[in-house]
């Protein structure tokens, strides 16, 4: 660019000089006045169609949006009939778009036919002047001549600057949104001083006194203080919208703490790599993310070294491999946008095999068996419940159905953003407090569905019996 601008400024001045010097002060006074015209008009207007690009490129962020929206959530547009509601919005933003791009192109019409305007303007005076010139006498044809080329000759490199300014300025507007970008502040950052986690005491994790809140007028934790111990199945419980899952989000350093401190075997979360944290920590969260791509690929992504047999004894571990090898593809079965060509047991059981394959020594289950059908969830906690005792991992178990959970080593029952109670199944229905009133109310609720009372649950190599209240 810069190889290009250099010529074109160092041939602009050339024949500037070349007029005034050969050609006298009226040619000089013409040429400055088209330079200051031409160079202000351009950067003047240019200032002034920014708006509309911007707008342009707004109207076309929105209609993407909007596009991508409605095909993302395509059966709640169906179930709810809001088709043509749908097309109303993708329709209204691209009439955005198509108002601001007609803005677009007609102020650069304007800019182009008022530049050329000066330049004509320019061109006419002189060649009036040049034609005088010769008419009194003072001037040969061969100047006019050379006048009119000298003009012409001031054209081409004039354009040039303007379209080079005009596409720069174009441009940095079109990438505002990028630079916008590294401008948001980075709430997580690793100290200079991190250290790499080490789990000297087998991952004990310890909620000091902390306080937290997504908006800083509604907390979500109060001065909350609970110790998961070291290689223990625990299980955090309470209604919705308590916090349950947001222990994990700030366990995993998606968002820091306010008050108090969370340390994992005596060491402060914010003192050690974020890189070592998050691989200490395997996660089956709430709403499984899928990739559109194979079955496969999406089991191995909790470990992208791993063999295909590696992928295939983990999908046995996670009770999917049946499914999975009665598919007419297998293991290469596409699982769609977000995995919406698979169940939502499927997808769960998928996150459950990629966790086993990432084999994390803290291991946090957010509802994750919570679309299987009571036999299939059975297996598949026998299944991990033995990898847990198997390899003696910390695991934390959020969970509603307190079928799932009623085995844990304590259970942590949270109201309101503080621990209400915590111990084992058998002392928190002895202390008969909301666990309890939980409990019963599901079991109620379960006699009435299915008339069934006695569950033998699969815990791994011995049965046991579901305890009653
Ligand atoms: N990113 C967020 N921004 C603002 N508020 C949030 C955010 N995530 C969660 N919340 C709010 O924080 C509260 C606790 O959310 P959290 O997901 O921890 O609840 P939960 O106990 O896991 O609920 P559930 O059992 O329904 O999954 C909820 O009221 C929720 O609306």
């Amino acid at each position: 660019m810069v190889f290009h601008i250099l010529p074109t400024a160092l041939e602009i001045s050339m024949v500037c000089g070349i007029l005034t010097y050969q050609y006298g002060a009226k040619f000089a006074a013409i040429t400055a006045v088209t330079m200051v015209g031409y160079t202000a008009f351009t950067i003047w207007t240019t200032a002034w169609r920014t708006k509309f690009r911007r707008q342009a490129n707004a109207a076309d962020n929105k209609g993407s949006t909007v596009a991508v929206d409605s095909l993302i959530n395509y059966e709640a547009v169906k179930y709810f009939n809001n088709e043509k509601y749908e097309v109303g919005r993708y329709d209204q933003a691209l009439k955005e778009y198509e108002k601001s791009s007609i803005k677009v192109a007609t102020s650069l019409a304007f800019l182009n036919t008022g530049q050329n305007l000066i330049f004509s303007s320019a061109l006419t005076a002189m060649m009036y002047l040049a034609a005088d010139g010769v008419a009194s006498g003072n001037l040969t044809v061969g100047d006019l001549v050379m006048v009119n080329q000298l003009v012409f000759q001031l054209s081409v490199p004039l354009n040039f600057l303007g379209s080079v300014y005009r596409e720069l300025r174009q441009s940095l507007l079109d990438m505002e949104t990028l630079f916008n970008l590294q401008k948001v502040n980075v709430a997580i950052k690793e100290s200079p001083n991190a250290k790499p986690l080490q789990l000297t005491k087998g991952g004990e994790i310890t909620f000091e006194n902390v306080t937290f809140g997504y908006h800083a007028d509604r907390p979500i934790l109060k001065n909350l203080s609970l110790t998961i111990p070291a290689g223990k199945k625990i299980a955090v419980v309470g209604p919705s919208g308590c916090g349950k899952s947001t222990i994990l989000r700030l366990l995993f350093r998606f968002y820091d703490v306010q008050e108090g401190r969370i340390l994992i075997d005596g060491q402060d979360i914010r003192n050690v790599t974020l890189e070592s944290l998050r691989k200490a920590i395997g996660v089956v969260p709430q709403d499984t993310p899928l990739f559109n791509d194979s079955i496969e690929h999406n089991i191995r992504y909790g470990d992208m070294s791993a063999s295909h047999e590696k992928v295939i004894a983990a999908a046995q571990r996670a009770k999917i491999h049946d499914i999975v090898s009665s598919f007419p593809d297998g293991y290469k079965t596409m699982v769609g946008e977000r995995g919406m060509m698979i169940s939502g047991g499927e997808k769960q059981r998928l996150a459950v095999s990629r966790l086993i394959l990432k084999d994390p020594p803290l291991l946090f289950f957010d509802e994750a068996t919570s679309a299987l059908d009571t036999h299939t969830e059975q297996a598949l906690m026998a299944n991990i419940n033995s990898i847990l005792r198997e390899k003696a991992r910390t695991s934390v178990f959020v969970a509603h159905r307190l079928r799932t959970i009623y085995d844990s080593d304590k259970i942590i029952v949270l109201k309101e953003g503080q621990v209400a109670e915590s111990g084992t199944h058998r002392e928190l229905i002895d202390t008969g407090g909301l666990y309890s009133e939980l409990w019963s109310a599901q079991e109620t609720l379960f006699d009435e569905d299915g008339g069934e009372r006695e569950v033998n649950i699969d815990i791994g190599e011995e049965q046991e019996d579901l305890p009653l209240k």
